[in-house]
């Protein structure tokens, strides 16, 4: 009743506020010579804000086709650079790197989730982040780690595989988008914390809920932002909610670091299969480290490794199937090549990869066309010169790497699906020098997922493409095969497909995979178990044999001495071997 006529007179108060803004504020003066970058024709008091679309990087794409690669922005009274080419983003992240290697602030400063200086996501370039830096690339998200990890990937993978398997035997039809996201939020949870996102009760499934609500307060405050004097307004409006979120994440993560740390307490110094937060828990106890992180530090950054880790690892496994959906050829190239490779009689594997450089190829070119992170900022820490124009400190850096990637002067037909434009000798030769692919970022600041992403994308993607065939449903062009890749403002593709199993080889093979599997989580469950309640062991397997319902997950109850806590068996994969299971059981109650 009274909030529309309050919230008008706040609306106008700011119309006129801008306006006398606008009115009186003197141009500051500029050094002889000066050069900013170029700029499309603006609007009082909104500036280029009409030139962009729900889609911003495709409106920021048109507008660099039309105006130039690099481009000085108005957005209401936020002003920003925007980078659109190879060369330019080249010169950026190789000679200008030092210049460009912080990013922006949140407006709450460190009372919001996202954005502030204790993330480290958004950190300052400077002591905190070099060493959170060389921590990822050495210990938490390396090459190495990611090879301890790699059953985990392997076990999320065949999880997902099962329920496609059951889908494909119904001839239903799979909402991948959903699948697929599911698969990339569990892999990276448990990697991350040892923990799956399922269940309402669940603490990954909470914590992915948390998330998605700071995000959406965060793109309500940027919207604020973007009309200046609204910022405060936007800060008072959502102020519970932003209190609310940042005390629920808190609380959250506190109850996982204590479980993490009295684990760590009773395993000891050789604990075995460490995740990521105990990986970090252990830097964070350490009193000789040569930075003492802090606790609210340690929780954003985990923060930051689910907000990077989960959509745009999903996104990227969407946007690739859907290429190899939309091109049956290049769709039929890599089933060969897997073929060759790997035959029929065992699952593709995280090691075959290397030996799939045709895959490696359609990976590349299906995040060429479609970047999960298709636009990211920068902030100009010095007065500098970038392609000859003059860059202000302090100024917004907008990174359009759709635009990048789809640069008419680097790449042939850059509209087109053409991955074998990675193995030729003349595109390495003509882009050598040139920071032309850059959808995980360029210069000291790029992204330090890739190999986590990569080993999640390779062993999923590769095992789709070998064991089913796919079909659209009611999708685009004259004979409805093709999935529509127009995607809406905030929305990810949506990618429902039909599922067929090619082959009962494959079938059998599948199967044996995911038995595989099964045995080894049933191999912990009854080795802790047994030496002190068989009879525990046994009432479970009688009811999976019995294949009546069953709780999802099995927690091995604390009052088991020895057990394992926490340590999860998945039911519903072994109800489908309860045969061989049956004989398996027998050999351990022996
Ligand atoms: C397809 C998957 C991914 C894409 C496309 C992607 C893309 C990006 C991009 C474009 C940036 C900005 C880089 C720059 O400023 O130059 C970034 C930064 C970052 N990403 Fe990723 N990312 C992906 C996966 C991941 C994963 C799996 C994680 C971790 C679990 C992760 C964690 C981060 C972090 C922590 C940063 C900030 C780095 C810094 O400021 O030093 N990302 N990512």
């Amino acid at each position: 009743m009274f909030a529309t006529p309050y919230f008008l007179s706040l609306f106008v108060l700011w119309i006129i506020t801008v306006f006398i803004q606008y009115i009186f504020k003197r141009p500051c003066k500029k050094p002889a010579g000066y050069c900013p970058p170029p700029s499309p024709p603006a609007l009082p008091l909104i500036g280029h804000l009409h030139l962009l679309t729900l889609v911003s990087y495709k409106g920021f794409h048109a507008l660099s086709n039309k105006y130039g690669p690099l481009l000085f922005l108005r957005l209401g009274t936020y002003p920003a650079v925007l980078v659109s080419s190879a060369p330019v983003a080249t010169e950026m992240f190789k000679a200008q790197d030092v210049h460009f290697l912080s990013r922006i602030q949140s407006p709450l400063g460190d009372n919001l989730l996202f954005g502030s200086s204790t993330s480290f996501f958004n950190a300052p370039y400077g002591d905190y982040w070099k060493f959170m830096r060389k921590l990822c690339t050495t210990e938490l998200l390396g090459t190495s780690q990611m090879k301890k990890l790699k059953n985990v990937r392997r076990e999320e993978v065949v999880r997902f595989l099962s329920k496609i398997l059951e889908k494909g035997k119904k001839n239903e039809v799979a909402n991948l988008s959903a699948e697929i996201l599911t698969l990339a939020n569990n892999s990276s949870c448990r990697m991350i914390m040892s923990a799956r996102c399922s269940g309402e009760d669940n603490q990954a499934e909470k914590c992915r809920r948390l998330v998605i609500e700071s995000f959406d307060v965060a793109g309500k405050l940027a919207l604020f932002t973007v009309f200046g004097p609204l910022k405060g307004i936007g800060m008072w409006y959502l102020r519970r909610k932003i209190a609310g979120v940042t005390k629920r994440y808190d609380e959250l993560f506190e109850n996982v670091l204590v479980e993490h740390e009295e684990k760590a307490k009773r395993e000891g110094p050789n604990m075995e299969n460490k995740d990521l937060m105990d990986i970090l828990l252990e830097v964070y106890h350490d009193e000789n480290a040569e930075i003492r992180i802090t606790r609210k530090q340690m929780k954003n950054f985990f923060l930051d490794l689910f907000t990077g880790g989960s959509n745009t690892t999903s996104d990227a496994m969407l946007w690739i199937l859907a290429e190899l959906v939309n091109h049956p050829a290049a769709f039929k190239k890599l089933r060969d090549e897997i073929e060759s490779v790997v035959g029929t009689e065992r699952l593709v594997d995280e090691a075959d990869i290397p030996n799939l450089p045709y895959f490696q190829a359609c990976v590349k070119e299906a995040m060429r066309l479609n970047p999960p992170v298709p636009i990211y900022d920068r902030i100009c820490g010095e007065n500098c010169k970038l392609a000859g124009y003059d860059i202000p400190k302090g100024i917004t850096m907008i990174i359009n790497t759709y635009s990048i990637m789809r640069d008419p002067k680097i790449w042939e037909n850059p509209n087109d699906f053409i991955p074998e434009r990675f193995l030729t000798e003349q595109h390495n030769a003509k882009v050598q020098n040139l920071q032309v692919y850059v959808p995980f970022g360029g210069g000291r600041r790029m992204c330090p997922g890739i190999n986590m992403t990569s080993s999640v994308v390779n062993c999923s993607v590769t095992a789709m493409v070998q064991c089913f065939d796919w079909k659209v449903i009611g999708g685009d062009g004259p004979d409805g095969s093709k999935v529509n890749m127009d995607i809406k403002s905030g929305v990810c593709l949506d990618l429902l497909l039909s599922v067929d199993l090619r082959s009962q080889d494959l079938e059998a093979v599948l199967q044996g995979q995911i038995f595989e599997d099964a045995t080894k989580r049933l191999d912990v469950f009854g080795f802790c178990v047994i030496q002190n309640s068989t009879y525990l062991l046994i009432m479970r397997m009688q009811e999976i044999f019995a294949g009546a319902e069953v709780e999802k997950d099995i927690r091995i109850q604390k009052s088991i001495p020895h057990a394992v806590e926490g340590r999860t068996i998945y039911p519903d994969l072994l109800v489908k071997n309860s045969q061989s299971l049956f004989s398996f059981c027998a050999f351990l109650i022996d």
